[in-house]
């Protein structure tokens, strides 16, 4: 395989949302979840989000546990695994929190349509991956990171990243907290959102586990005929 390992971690709602209408984080998992999503990042040679995550959240993708930052750190690793931003026009905000907090790199990835000063404002902060014209191309940015040795790849949303990430039959697993909430809203993103499958693209999954965890349930999927 010349890609990483990829699997998406997230947690939605009962009603299978992963923020409200307005795109406001919501807390759905418990201190039990987020130690475990904590644990995922530890092992994580990556982690990846959507540009969309980062001008909604603010996120620094970083790990909270001391004790797993210094376990990284004995391995020899940095303290963080690498951030990357799918970006294709190039809008993270310079001051984003996956710039200023922790240690560790960072990767923007852009397109052909991001504009060149803002593109050299990001190599700055970061190392920045240009593919695709109009649109981030996901299948060549993984070959690359793969090139780069990241070999097992954590991607956290948001709902337009984990379609495109699985519609390119880039995604292995799908780890999947469902809370004790309903969201509701039509509109509110929902763990894949995007175009969808027509029927006959379908993406079947294989139950591996389930647990009660909190005040809700941990599910964990393989996609089945990935790429
Ligand atoms: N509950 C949870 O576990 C999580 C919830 N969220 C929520 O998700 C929401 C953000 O989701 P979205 O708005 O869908 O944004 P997103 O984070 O999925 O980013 C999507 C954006 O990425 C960019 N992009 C670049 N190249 C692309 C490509 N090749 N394919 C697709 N997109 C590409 C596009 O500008 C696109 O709009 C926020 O409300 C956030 O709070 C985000 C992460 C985890
Ligand atoms: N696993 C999980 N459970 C929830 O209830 C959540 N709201 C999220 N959100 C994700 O966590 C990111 C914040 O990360 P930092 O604390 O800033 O490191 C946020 O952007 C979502 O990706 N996740």
């Amino acid at each position: 395989m010349d890609r990483p390992f990829t699997f998406i971690n997230s947690a939605m709602s009962a009603d299978g949302k992963i923020s409200t209408k307005e795109r406001k984080q919501v807390r759905i998992s418990g201190d039990v979840d987020f130690d475990r999503m904590d644990e995922l990042r530890a092992t994580s040679d990556a982690i990846m989000v959507g540009i969309g995550t980062v001008l909604a959240d603010d996120p620094s993708l970083t790990v909270k546990s001391e004790a797993r930052r210094a376990a990284r750190k004995n391995k020899g690793a940095d303290e963080n695994p690498v951030r990357i931003v799918i970006d294709s026009k190039g809008r993270t905000p310079l001051d984003a929190d996956i710039f200023i907090k922790g240690e560790g790199k960072r990767v923007v990835a852009v397109s052909g349509s991001a504009p060149a000063d803002k593109v050299e404002e990001l190599q700055q902060k970061a190392l920045v991956i240009r593919t695709g014209d109009d649109q981030v191309d996901l299948c060549a940015l993984m070959k690359e990171l793969n090139s780069m040795g990241i070999k097992r790849l954590m991607v956290e949303g948001g709902a337009t990243l984990n379609w495109a990430m699985l519609s390119n039959g880039l995604v292995d697993e799908v780890y999947s907290f469902v809370g004790n909430l309903l969201i509701g809203g039509a509109s509110a993103p929902t763990l894949v959102d995007g175009s969808g499958f027509a029927e006959s693209d379908i993406l079947s999954l294989e139950l591996m586990s389930m647990e009660k965890m909190d005040e809700g349930v941990l599910l964990k999927w393989a996609v089945i005929n990935t790429g």
